[in-house]
């Protein structure tokens, strides 16, 4: 089986498999019980009914229209595929339907009509009007979609839009913009050919007029060649571009162009029209499945070519997807009554400027890139970048309450942000406060697993955001060509290798040696072990936070989770004030952060103990500026049960409650129980989490904690940050094997969060000051 027989195989199994398609319909609410049901349906359902009656607008408040898109199509123009029908159309509107929600969580019904007279199209999608929030019109062939989209946007009014014309147009344009800066070029300088005179590329030539383009600069192509004067056939839309010239092939038109669009048909552009453009051209094939131009055709045709296409699989991803989940979800939360051209320019602006700032790691991650940065291969941000809902979506919601089509105003920009980030179920309100609290007072952080790639990454990353001052230990030479081979640049970062013969490495690990002798010589510990002991990077790096010389260590990825806590406990020690050691996660779920503990130190904890664990992890907890609630878990609820672990976990409660009464506190209690306000406000009224749900869960034993997390973090799709130990002196955090680079930079935020609560260490004046520092810097610079 050839690459493409194989790619066919794959695409129809995955169509196929399990329920077909690719989407389905989810309640939104309980409908399990026979109150459930009187409520959701009759007699209930009546109530709502009849309050939309007497006030329409209320269709948003009971229905679930507000969030409600159309995606329809008559199968006209399907992709580069023709006309092949409604049903044939339906794999795409399907498509369609899913990106609209896994981008911008909006609920789509694909609706496929079997219509191609444009009027009676128009009649059927105006009487859907009460049922959608907004319509996206797909794949409707030109001219015919002309009309159609100019009728159905005066007669309707909620925000509507056919993605192929405008969709279309407004990635391409930012993606315009930004490949003329590179090439250095101006837009009302250039010659461009469009091939193709269809909806798309009607539509995208009228936005690049819009933003400077000469219409006499401009050579369009149609399935019969250029469009000239002297053409009889041309309808309205294709009148408008037509040349003063003589009939003229693509090979004719080509030659000297600086500006290539295709929006025609796959396989229509050979090498040798590209060899003929003018210098740096750029030429986007964004003709759908199959581009007028190959990727690596374009490339081997001219090295100073920018190229884009409309597939996934190559850089510069010139694709509508980049656009409509984005401009909805500003256009519905405004509550729009259409997308007018302030709305669509304001989205060109949001994505080419977007593409100019830092890539996050994320991003990176998910295209298996190192380093992605604005430049030839990269001219428009990836689909995957989970920043384009909060940059696209406010720029459009903005320019709709501007230009007056908004029938909803947004009073504040950053909850609408933190809102939108909470919608794609990535919960980055916490992270971005963590982030924020690290970067305001960054501290010294050591990383003992240095000689890791990922270690590495994150570090450099801290080091630019500016959350941390990272410290390296390892070998030099490996961590210097680790960096290269990977393009990390490690500049104004220390590298230090505890095993180093230089004297002055000799002397520290002498001075941390006899150090760690004091702490451990009645405790099987002799001078010679000591010393020795400090050639391993978690004990040096230890020893480095215990004197003071950093702030926090991370360690872990390499190493078993005892040989990193063991030198931590008998080098740094208990905090005694704390009582206990605990390991807290933060798992990032779609209901919210929630604070797991114990899942990595104490097995079977007494209720004295569980109790200072629960103390600990509410105090960290305010620390990230949230105020606990928390759920002490069992398998009973309030006294249900009177077997020895419910009676413990009751009783932790009490202790807890005895010495921080003002502590929001719940137990014995199952989850079931905890986050259902339902039952616990008909069954259990006292309870202190009728008011609101827990987000601090403490587990009874580790094993059912540890247990817990997993289950979330595969099952439940929550990402988890962890273990954050807690109960030492110092700033110690314990890397999870396998941690991606994510995991271990918000464990660097943590670490310093950490530190900036256990110490009051001055930072830049403890840099200055300490000869470490200056040495690390050294050694880094020579580097
Ligand atoms: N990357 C992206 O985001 C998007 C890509 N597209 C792609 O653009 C293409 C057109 O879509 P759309 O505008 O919706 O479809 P339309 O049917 O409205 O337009 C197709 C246009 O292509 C022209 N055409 C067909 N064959 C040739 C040829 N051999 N040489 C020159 N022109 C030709 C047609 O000419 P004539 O008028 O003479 O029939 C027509 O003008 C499709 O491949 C589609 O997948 C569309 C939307 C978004
Ligand atoms: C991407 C798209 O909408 C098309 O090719 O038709
Ligand atoms: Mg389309």
């Amino acid at each position: 089986m050839n690459k493409e027989q194989l790619r066919r195989q794959q695409a129809l199994e995955y169509h196929a498999k399990g329920r077909p398609g690719k989407i389905e319909v989810i309640p939104t609410k309980e409908a399990k019980t026979q109150r459930d049901l009187s409520l959701a349906y009759s007699p209930g359902v009546a109530e709502p009914c009849m309050e939309i009656f007497r006030n329409p607008e209320d269709v948003y408040k009971y229905t679930a229209k507000g969030n409600l898109v159309a995606v329809i199509s008559n199968g006209t123009a399907v992709l580069g595929l023709g006309d092949i029908g409604p049903e044939a159309g339906k794999p795409v509107m399907e498509g369609k339907g899913v990106l609209f929600k896994i981008f911008a969580d909006i609920d789509v019904f694909d609706i496929e009509i079997n219509e191609k007279d444009p009027e009676k199209f128009v009649e059927i999608v105006k009487a859907l009007e009460p049922t959608f929030g907004g319509i996206n019109l797909e794949d409707i062939k030109a001219p015919e979609c002309f009309y159609i989209e100019k009728r159905l946007k005066e007669e309707m009014k909620i925000p509507l839009m056919h993605d192929d014309q405008h969709g279309t147009a407004i990635i391409s344009a930012a993606a315009l913009i930004n490949a003329l800066e590179l090439q250095d070029k101006k837009i009302d300088k250039v010659q461009i050919v469009v091939n193709g005179a269809g909806a798309a590329a009607i539509s995208c030539i009228k936005l690049y007029v819009a933003l400077g383009a000469k219409k006499e600069n401009i050579k369009v192509f149609d399935s019969k060649g250029l469009i000239h004067d002297e053409r009889t056939d041309l309808d309205e839309q294709k009148k408008e571009f037509v040349v003063k010239s003589k009939p003229m092939t693509l090979d004719e038109g080509m030659k000297n162009a600086d500006v290539f669009i295709g929006l025609s048909k796959g396989n229509t552009v050979s090498k040798e029209m590209v060899k003929s453009m003018a210098k740096k051209p750029i030429v986007f094939a964004m003709a759908n499945p199959d581009p007028e131009i190959t990727y690596e055709d374009a490339l081997e045709a001219r090295k100073d070519v920018i190229m884009g296409t409309g597939r996934s699989d190559y850089p510069n991803q010139i694709n509508n997807v980049l656009g409509f989940p984005y401009i909805f979800r500003g256009a519905l939360d405004v509550r729009a009554t259409k997308i007018n051209e302030a709305m669509k320019l304001a989205a060109v602006k949001a994505l080419a400027e977007l593409t100019k700032t830092t890539v996050p790691d994320i991003v990176n991650m998910a295209y298996n890139e190192k380093n992605i940065s604005f430049g030839p291969s990269y001219i428009i941000p990836k689909p995957l970048d989970p920043r384009l809902l909060s940059y696209v979506a406010p720029a459009v919601a903005k320019a709709a309450i501007e230009s007056g089509v908004a029938q909803h105003t947004i009073a504040d920009w950053d909850a609408y942000e933190e809102q939108l980030n909470k919608r794609l179920g990535i919960d980055n309100q916490l992270l971005r406060a963590i982030g924020s609290k690290a970067r305001k007072d960054p501290r010294r952080v050591v990383f003992a697993d240095a000689e890791n790639v990922k270690v590495l990454k994150a570090a450099q990353l801290a080091y630019e955001e500016g959350v941390a001052y990272p410290i390296l230990l390892g070998d030099v030479n490996n961590i210097k060509d680790m960096a290269d081979v990977n393009g990390i640049d490690l500049d104004g970062i220390p590298v230090l290798d505890p095993k180093s013969k230089d004297k002055e490495t000799e002397a520290m690990r002498q001075q941390f040696g006899e150090l760690f002798f004091q702490k451990r010589q009645r405790k099987g510990l002799n001078r010679y072990e000591a010393v020795k002991a400090m050639k391993e990077r978690t004990h040096f790096g230890c020893m480095m936070v215990e004197t003071g010389e950093a702030d926090a260590l991370i360690s872990g990825l390499s190493r078993k989770y005892a040989d990193t806590i063991r030198p931590a406990l008998q080098i740094i020690g208990k905090d005694e004030k704390a009582g206990k050691i605990a390991g807290m996660y933060i798992m990032l779920t779609k209901r919210g952060p929630l604070f797991l503990a114990d899942a990595t130190v104490n097995f079977n904890p007494k209720a004295e103990e569980l109790a200072d664990i629960t103390q600990l992890v509410a105090k960290e907890v305010r620390a990230f500026g949230i105020t606990p609630r928390v759920a002490m878990l069992s398998y009973s609820n309030f006294g249900s049960s009177d077997s020895p672990e419910a009676k413990m976990v009751a009783k932790a409660r009490e202790i807890v409650k005895q010495r921080e009464p003002n502590l929001v506190c719940e137990g014995d209690i199952q989850p079931l129980v905890a986050f259902n306000k339902e039952i616990l406000k008909e069954n259990y009224p006292f309870s202190e989490l009728v008011n609101g749900e827990p987000n601090v869960l403490i587990f009874p034993n580790l094993a059912s904690s540890n247990i817990a997390y997993n289950l979330l973090q595969e099952v439940g799709d929550a990402d988890a940050i962890g273990p954050i130990l807690l109960g030492l002196k110092k700033s110690v955090h314990i890397l999870q094997l396998g941690s991606s680079v994510r995991s271990i930079f918000n464990m660097v935020l943590i670490s310093v969060i950490d530190a900036q609560m256990k110490g009051k260490t001055d930072v830049d004046e403890a840099i200055i000051k300490s000869p470490w520092w200056k040495r690390f810097r050294k050694v880094s610079h020579d580097m």
